[in-house]
């Protein structure tokens, strides 16, 4: 975290760069889903796992959570080590959540929320524009044609970068995109170089988020544009309540976030690094027919399309049962990694958090924030 020096931030990236190629292999953006999963090195994999499971231990005590910060980089790389693959399988591309509209197709609804962000940020074509924690690049992808703008990913993970790398040349996209490899707690990027900057469901993964803010107005120009959807705890939870904290906690857990935040935190965090916020709206707080959990909740009557039924086969209760039985099965015989069981067990942890957190309005993953750094900014 801070205190790290250019040295030690230099030889972590080569660790995890080094780590990455023994367990995702060299050609690791060409293989998706369960296939890229059962050609891991197993004995790399057994160790992702571990690093990723050590802090979560069922503890919430301050010290606890303390270890949890202050290992967040290490222990996200870990987290989407394991799971990215999972992700692509049951999710697609683009690793967010999005409202749905009566009749949509589930891609469609994620497209629809990936240009509503662009739009609200006024992304246009020929801006610079970074994606902060950029995954696969589903998002980057997107927001490009959408817009015609030029984006640069960043993220703090070996496989994913190569993975959106692997998918802009298949996609002809190379020209609009670019994806680096940094940590968003330590920008490497010069001050005032990007003309908007936007970030999808990944600064929640960070231990402090005047932290990531901050680096955030560096980066931009004075006058540009900064949009965001937050993960955030809302105004109705309680941490004192067990129930509650149980809730916040399984999404820690199944999600690899060190802290679930309070939103008023995170509006907070805008104002304290400098932001002038435009936009403050809890996206997920209406009367949404289909509510933004609909997938993993495993009720059926939420298919609004027979395109969605494959995904809703995978996301659902019975979906993700039938997912952890085959997967078992494929441990045991040898065929996928030791430690792969367990990752479907926390993901299980993160589907019912996730929907107990949303049924009851206590979380929401589409905190939309649109903040400005103003002109006469330095
Ligand atoms: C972690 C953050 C900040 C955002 C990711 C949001 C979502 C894309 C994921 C949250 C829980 C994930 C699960 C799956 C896909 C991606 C999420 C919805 C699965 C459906 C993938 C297939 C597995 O068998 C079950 C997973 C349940 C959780
Ligand atoms: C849930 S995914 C969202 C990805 C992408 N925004 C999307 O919607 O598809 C969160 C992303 O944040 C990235 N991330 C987490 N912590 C990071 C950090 N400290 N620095 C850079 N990227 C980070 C992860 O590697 C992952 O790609």
């Amino acid at each position: 975290m801070s205190g790290t020096t250019q040295e030690e931030t230099t030889e972590l990236r080569k660790r995890q760069a080094q780590f990455a190629k023994e367990l995702h292999g060299e050609d690791a953006g060409s293989k998706t889903g369960l296939t890229a999963l059962f050609s891991k090195n197993k004995s790399a994999q057994k160790e992702a796992v571990a690093k990723y499971l050590k802090h979560w231990d069922g503890k919430t005590d301050a010290e606890a959570e303390d270890r949890r910060l202050e290992d967040y980089n290490e222990s996200t790389h870990s987290y989407y080590n394991v799971v990215t693959d999972f992700y692509e399988y049951g999710w697609g591309s683009s690793f967010h959540f999005s409202r749905f509209y009566k009749g949509e197709t589930f891609f469609a609804s994620v497209a629809r929320h990936e240009h509503y962000l662009a739009y609200k940020a006024g992304i246009k074509e020929g801006d610079l524009v970074l994606d902060v924690g950029c995954g696969v690049g589903g998002p980057a992808r997107e927001i490009a044609r959408f817009t015609g703008a030029n984006i640069i990913g960043l993220n703090n993970n070996d496989y994913q970068i190569a993975k959106a790398k692997y998918y802009s040349k298949k996609f002809h996209l190379e020209d609009q995109l670019d994806f680096v490899k940094g940590d968003f707690m330590n920008m490497d990027f010069e001050p005032a170089t990007f003309d908007k900057v936007y970030a999808i469901e990944a600064t929640c993964h960070a231990p402090k988020l005047e932290g990531v803010y901050g680096e955030i107005y560096k980066v931009l120009k004075p006058g540009g544009v900064f949009a965001v959807y937050e993960w955030v705890m809302t105004d109705k939870y309680d941490a004192s309540n067990p129930e509650h904290r149980k809730i916040a906690y399984e999404i820690e857990l199944g999600d690899g976030i060190p802290k679930m935040f309070e939103c008023d935190v995170a509006r907070k965090a805008l104002k304290n690094v400098g932001f002038e916020v435009l936009v403050d709206d809890d996206l997920a707080d209406n009367d949404d027919e289909i509510p933004w959990y609909a997938p993993l909740s495993g009720d059926w009557k939420y298919i609004q399309n027979i395109s969605d039924l494959s995904t809703f086969v995978r996301t659902s209760y019975l979906g993700r049962k039938l997912t952890n039985a085959m997967v078992s099965v494929m441990e045991r015989l040898g065929f996928a990694p030791e430690g792969s069981v367990k990752v479907t067990q926390a993901l299980e942890e993160a589907a019912v958090g996730l929907v107990a957190g949303g049924e009851a309005k206590l979380f929401t993953p589409m905190m939309l924030f649109v903040a400005k750094k103003p002109l006469d900014a330095k």
